[in-house]
């Protein structure tokens, strides 16, 4: 029989050969990097490592060991590029930097633009973001916000960006590609839907209810045992409550704040309607230039990878490597392009970091596009 031992002795043997050779090779990839920095050649050559590839296939025997020498190799060049980028940042030419750090971003004395009505949510947002003194107004819509920033009518806009129980507002994600603009800011805040009626009806009353398409999602249990209300939705939860006082009909009822309820003056018909009782939402804070403040704890980044296999999977490897704690992660279909997708990845960090910067070194290298969308 096999001796295990004997075994494990002949494997450790190896493997310090390994190590011996891995840092040998590791030694000359400082040299290429060295190189690299004063010639402005790319960490990448994408021909070189396909050349590599082949030449370690052809050299391995069998199928298996073909694949897996491969794959090790892969893995192998890929730390290359790692210690190359970490090289670069410490002894290349300075990368021009964006973002402009401040001490702190002013709070008060703003203009600030929401999407729907007051006694919306991210009017709660905006209130508890923002100090008192503030000039505020709404839009219709999360584009018009948007415009708003871009055209410098506002200093800020605050926008949903996901929700406990609903998921993403896949249509911010989609915006933030389309605006030049920067998340400087977030706010989380509590959810508590009620249903809303007029001051004479009673819940036995209603046939018709109105919400945001996230109010009705994430009342969906209630909902479900009123299965003959008829639901619409519409563009926000407060707009839902301003329809319900202005249409005047006892069989109206709506989905939203009991803050929209006091402003409309609305009844509460029935609360607790949302099962899930930690039901929040995470609020964005934009703004027209890249600015983070200071104490940043969260980097958003928004990339495109080449439509190959390992290629996400690399590119989420400079943040294994440089140790990055990645909190997040979305994928939005790219317009025109058919099954192919944008990620949204968001990781802790500080933009001042040398790791943050060598892992975003590394990934504007290796995507086809990359947006850092915010430090805060
Ligand atoms: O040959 C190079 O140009 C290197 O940078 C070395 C190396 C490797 O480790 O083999 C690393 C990155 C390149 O994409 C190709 C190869």
């Amino acid at each position: 029989m096999t001796d295990l031992q004997e075994c494990r002795r002949k494997i450790d043997e190896i493997d310090n050969q390994m190590v011996e050779l891995f840092e040998k090779r590791m030694k000359v990839c400082e040299e290429v990097a060295e190189y690299k920095i004063h010639t402005g050649k790319k960490v990448l050559d994408p021909e070189r490592e396909h050349a590599k590839l082949e030449e370690i296939r052809k050299k391995a025997h069998g199928e298996f060991n073909e694949l897996g020498a491969q794959e090790l190799f892969q893995q192998i060049m890929a730390i290359s590029r790692k210690r190359q980028y970490q090289l670069l940042t410490e002894h290349g030419p300075k990368e021009e930097e964006d973002f402009q750090m401040v001490e702190e971003l002013p709070r008060n004395n703003v203009t600030v633009v929401f999407q729907g009505v007051e006694g919306a949510y991210s009017y709660g947002a905006m209130r508890a973001y923002f100090e008192e003194d503030i000039k505020s107004y709404h839009v219709k819509l999360f584009r018009d916000a948007m415009e708003e920033v871009a055209a410098g009518r506002a200093d800020y806009a605050v926008l949903p960006i996901e929700n406990s129980t609903a998921g993403i507002v896949a249509d911010i994600y989609d915006l933030l590609t389309e605006y030049n603009l920067f998340i400087v800011g977030e706010q989380v805040l509590k959810v508590e839907h009620v249903l809303l009626g007029l001051p004479e009806a009673e819940l036995s009353d209603i046939s018709c209810v109105y919400s945001h398409p996230q109010g009705l999602a994430q009342c969906k249990e209630y909902l479900e045992e009123h299965r003959s209300w008829k639901q619409t939705a519409v563009s926000n939860t407060a707009a839902a409550a301003k329809k319900v006082s202005e249409e005047k009909d006892r069989t109206h009822a709506a989905i939203a704040s009991r803050d929209a309820g006091e402003f409309y003056n609305l009844k509460v018909l029935a609360e607790n309607i949302c099962k899930n009782d930690s039901n929040v939402t995470r609020f964005i804070i934009l703004a027209k230039k890249p600015v983070y403040e200071n104490n940043s704890s969260k980097i958003s980044v928004c990339f495109e990878a080449r439509h190959e296999s390992g290629t996400l999977y690399n590119v989420l490897s400079h943040m294994i490597y440089n140790g990055l704690n990645m909190t997040k992660i979305e994928s939005r279909p790219i317009p025109g392009k058919t099954w192919e997708y944008r990620f949204f990845v968001d990781f802790e960090g500080n933009l001042r970091d040398s790791a943050v910067k060598n892992a975003l070194r590394g990934m504007e290298a290796e995507t086809s596009y990359l947006k850092i969308l915010g430090n805060y």
